[in-house]
């Protein structure tokens, strides 16, 4: 039998139900009718140009946003905030200047949770606290107070802290902003990692599909109040993005990287999410 035979006759169990789901501020609709199922071990990008209603989708997702339409179920039951089973590394924050907490001690955070404080952490949790460090590339500033710290380090101390609570499901909100090529793969190989040993459902949003493109299973692309779901080779093709988009888009495909050509609106959504130029202010837009 074939794994993906296999697969078919023992499916992993759904850790994300969302059913009609919709979300609208006054009349601007972001998304609706939206039916998804994300199983256990399964990578799904969220694409889509500025405002489509990525990040929203992931506070409904935290309970923190409420649907106008439809529902949200995480491991069957509804969703609610807090959820400590759901990790999340947030849109690129900088930490207030005057925050002491410590790199470790952060990481820490996601590992006890609310318990940190009140007792010591076990010799096994602090191995692993001691594995994650390292493994976000974070040993040398293990000790800095994490607001003392570059944009790009303070992003994978959000990632360890993430990971350290050993999520069912990982909510990443371009985690891979702000860092270098070697700290781009190096987290993605941990996210991923993480999904392959403990079987978590990933939804990582990401204006630029390329850095994961090896590991993504489904691409859910949202622009102009609609959406597709699918493959990133079912999605990522200039017929599917143009009905998309209503305007001619091409898609390139060079060098192992998917390009996006045509509309500003397209182009921008696979900017490479540190230089975002908004269309208002370049009617090109960059085309990459
Ligand atoms: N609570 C709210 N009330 C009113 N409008 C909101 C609210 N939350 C989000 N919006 C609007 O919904 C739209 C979608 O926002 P969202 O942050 O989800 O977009 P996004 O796809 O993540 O964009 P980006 O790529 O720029 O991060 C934006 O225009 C935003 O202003």
């Amino acid at each position: 039998m074939t794994s993906r035979e296999s697969e078919a006759v023992h499916p992993t169990p759904v850790v994300l139900r969302m059913r009609g789901a919709g979300m609208r501020f006054g009349d601007r609709q972001l998304w609706s009718g939206l039916d998804l199922e994300v199983r256990a071990g399964e990578f799904v990008a969220i694409l889509g140009p500025n405002g489509a209603g990525k990040t929203t989708l992931l506070k409904a997702i935290l309970g923190q946003q409420e649907l106008s339409e439809g529902s949200i179920e995480f491991l069957d039951q509804p969703v609610r905030r807090g959820h400590r089973k759901i990790g999340y590394i947030p849109q690129q924050r900088l930490m207030d200047a005057g925050t002491p907490l410590r790199t470790r001690d952060m990481i820490s955070l996601g590992a006890l949770g609310h318990r940190f404080g009140l007792r010591r952490a076990s010799r096994a949790e602090r191995r692993r606290i001691d594995d994650l460090v390292d493994e976000v590339g974070a040993s040398a500033f293990a000790t800095a107070p994490v607001a003392s710290l570059s944009g790009g380090e303070q992003q994978r101390a959000r990632v360890g802290q993430a990971l350290a609570a050993q999520p069912a499901l990982l909510l990443c909100d371009e985690p891979l902003i702000s860092l270098d090529l070697k700290h781009q793969r190096g987290v993605t190989e941990l996210i991923d990692q993480q999904r392959r040993s403990l079987g978590a459902a990933v939804v990582f949003v990401t204006h630029d599909v390329n850095p994961i493109l090896d590991v993504v299973d489904r691409v859910l692309y949202i622009a102009g109040g609609r959406f597709t779901i699918g493959t990133p080779d079912e999605v990522l093709q200039a017929p599917v993005l143009s009905e998309l988009y209503g305007t001619p888009v091409d898609v390139v495909r060079t060098l192992g990287r998917i390009v996006i050509v045509g509309s500003t609106q397209a182009a921008e959504a696979h900017g490479d999410g540190q230089h975002h130029t908004h269309p208002e202010h370049d009617p090109e837009g960059p085309v990459r």
